[in-house]
């Protein structure tokens, strides 16, 4: 197991702000750690990657608790929102240094420093740079260690589009290829959804999902399904089902609610299945 975690708790200024989680992280996954904010995603994160000590409860990455152990983390990169690494190196200082210390061939690294379009900013120092820029040496910097786990705290939040999609490219090929787990919280839902195959929902410091991504999505032996369509109340009776907001929520098989209303003659605006948003809200109690 990559990382296991058991009523793990910890309190900041008296105030408990995790309150006993617990999840086994499964090797060779991509795992989204999701939650509202506050729920407790940059602690957790922050006690995994030895940086934070924990109050209470029982840590282990790759076997031992990282706190005790912080030789642990050269199996392990973490990339967080803000770059903390010496600061008055240069871009291509940093990175070639990390590349002799990891033994990665410098193709390699230039092949990364292209991917990021980081060639134009060798020769800027880590503290000049913008916090998009700051974040993409952090992604070459990770992925020039050479990580069987890489846990990210909102790795895409300084990024424009194309780096972003750049970014899930790269996740997905390393996981793919060379096997890497991956631990990335995000809020931004839409992105990770096309990547994770499993998620743990975090909510007001305590684990309120952990599993395969399908099972999250569809944890009955029926699909909900969200439709809009031009006569609601027709819909309604004829479906059952729910109203929220615009949409009619049902369970029941697509195909068939869509042939459904279609013999009906009610036509349909907009039909969607239950989406990681929707399964955020329904395990963040919203
Ligand atoms: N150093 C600190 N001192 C006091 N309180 C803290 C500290 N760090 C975090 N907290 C509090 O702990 C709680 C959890 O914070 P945390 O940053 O782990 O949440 P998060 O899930 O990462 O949120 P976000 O999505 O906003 O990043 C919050 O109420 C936060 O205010």
């Amino acid at each position: 197991m990559t990382i296991e975690v058991e009523d793990l708790r910890k309190k900041f200024a008296g105030k408990e702000v995790l309150k006993g989680v617990s999840f086994k992280l499964r090797s060779g996954s991509i795992t989204g750690f999701i939650g509202p904010n506050g729920a407790g995603k940059t602690t957790t994160i922050k006690i995994l990657s030895g940086l934070l000590r924990k109050d209470g409860g029982f840590v282990k990455v790759f076997g031992e608790d990282p706190w005790d152990n912080p030789k642990v983390m050269e199996r392990i990169s973490v990339i967080f929102t803000n770059l903390i690494h010496p600061q008055e190196n240069t871009v291509g200082e940093y990175l070639m240094d990390l590349g002799n210390v990891y033994g990665k061939k410098r193709e390699i690294i230039n092949y990364l420093i292209e991917e990021f379009k980081l060639t134009p900013h060798l020769n800027k120092r880590l503290y000049q740079l913008s916090s998009g820029l700051a974040q993409r040496v952090q992604l070459v910097a990770a992925l020039i260690k050479d990580v069987e786990l890489i846990i990210a705290d909102e790795p895409t939040a300084n990024l424009d589009p194309s780096f972003r999609i750049e970014f899930y490219e790269v996740v997905k090929e390393l996981n793919r290829k060379n096997g890497v787990t991956f631990f990335i919280s995000s809020h931004i839902l839409s992105e990770l959804e096309k990547v994770i195959t499993d998620v743990i929902f975090i909510n007001d410091g305590r684990i309120t999902y952990s599993g395969r991504m399908n099972k999250a999505l569809s944890d009955t032996e029926e699909e909900e399904i969200y439709v809009m369509v031009d006569d609601t109340d027709r819909a309604l009776k004829l479906l059952g089902g729910i109203l929220e907001g615009p949409y009619i929520k049902v369970k029941g098989k697509l195909r068939e609610i869509v042939d459904k209303l279609d013999d009906n003659g009610i036509e349909i605006i907009s039909i969607r299945r239950f989406s990681l948003d929707d399964a955020f809200k329904k395990f963040s109690n919203i």
